[in-house]
């Protein structure tokens, strides 16, 4: 069995807030994270996410629960579970008055790393993440994408086992948030287990081996991309935009030929079926009977985005239609 690098036991956060009563964020999540795994957390906003992260970064005290990290609790020892994470949070919280070198450099101090290692590990990651010429240069004069390359470099400078990542290509250009995936899966390569939350659904149906999906504090599914697939009722969406949407079309779709249930989700009718080739003459016959106009019809497998929203938006409406 794959050793555990991050386990959570029930793990609770509860704010305080005005009227008195807490608002419980994290309702008891219970996970393991196994070495070498690229894990990914996901869930809608306000889900619980950040709470979560913070809380395994030891930037949270839990209301209760305990976190593992390598086999030791993060809740009695955070000091040492600082040694074997790094984190990378949303926000940039680089210390802007300093020079990228200078960041990495009082980073390794923090963790108590000789000053010749420290300097060698710097030479190595500001070469990695091409910021070599810039190093001397303050913070502040670094864009977005350079300030990102800085953060994910300060994070491994203690080489720890695991690495969070908060939303890490949040905001960055498609070609920018390739080039960072390819310096993580390289990090992954050379062993560092890699947690990551993240909105675009198409990363960790690429890259990660194993995703969570978390809704209203509490863990909806956990599994590889191909077994959450499998929870879904069907293997096939046919998408139909029409003009003149109505409420209404969601019913009659249902009786279709071989259509299993039917959703909207943003103006699009969503036909889930198990048929490989439905029946589209069908679809077309009765949106012709409609009156309305055909704007756009796709055919699709099911891909992690319709389960994340069969989870967490949409799942009382399709269980209700079963
Ligand atoms: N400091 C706080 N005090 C009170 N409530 C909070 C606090 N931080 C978060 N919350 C609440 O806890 C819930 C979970 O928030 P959290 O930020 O963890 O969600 P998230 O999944 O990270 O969302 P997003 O994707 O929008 O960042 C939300 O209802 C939020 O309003």
């Amino acid at each position: 069995m794959a050793e555990v690098i991050l386990r959570t036991e029930n793990l609770k956060k509860a704010y305080a807030t005005k009227s008195g009563k807490p608002h419980e964020a994290v309702k008891g999540i219970t996970m393991d994270v196994k070495k070498g795994e690229i894990f990914g957390f996901l869930g809608p906003n306000g889900a619980g996410k950040s709470t979560t992260i913070n809380m395994l970064t030891t930037q949270l005290i839990s209301t209760s629960g305990d976190i593992y990290i390598d086999g030791e609790s993060l809740v009695d020892n955070p000091a040492k579970a600082r040694q074997k994470i790094g984190v990378v949070a949303q926000h940039n919280n680089l210390d802007r008055g300093l020079t990228a070198r200078e960041n990495l450099i009082y980073h390794a101090m923090y963790f108590g790393i000789d000053k010749d290692v420290a300097n060698k590990r710097a030479d190595d990651l500001l070469e990695k993440f091409g910021l070599t010429d810039r190093q001397h240069d303050y913070v502040k004069t670094y864009s977005g994408g350079m300030a990102q390359r800085l953060k994910i470099a300060r994070a491994i400078m203690h080489e720890p086992e695991i690495i969070f990542l908060d939303e890490p290509t949040t905001g960055l250009d498609p070609a920018y948030r390739e080039i960072l995936w390819n310096q993580m899966l390289e990090l992954n390569k050379e062993g560092t287990t890699i947690f990551l939350t993240t909105h675009y659904m198409e990363e960790p149906e690429q890259l990660c081996d194993r995703v969570a999906i978390v809704d209203k504090g509490e863990m909806q599914a956990i599994g590889t991309v191909d077994e959450l697939k499998a929870m879904m009722p069907t293997n096939n969406i046919v998408y139909l935009r029409l003009k003149d949407m109505k409420e209404a079309y969601t019913e009659q779709a249902k009786e279709l030929p071989g259509i299993d249930d039917v959703t909207i989700q943003d103006g699009v009718l969503q036909l889930y079926t198990s048929e490989k080739h439905p029946d589209l003459n069908a679809i077309l016959n009765w949106v012709n009977e409609l009156g309305t106009t055909l704007e756009d019809i796709r055919l699709s497998q099911v891909s992690l985005n319709d389960v994340f929203i069969y989870l967490t938006e949409d799942k009382k409406e399709m269980k209700g239609a079963e």
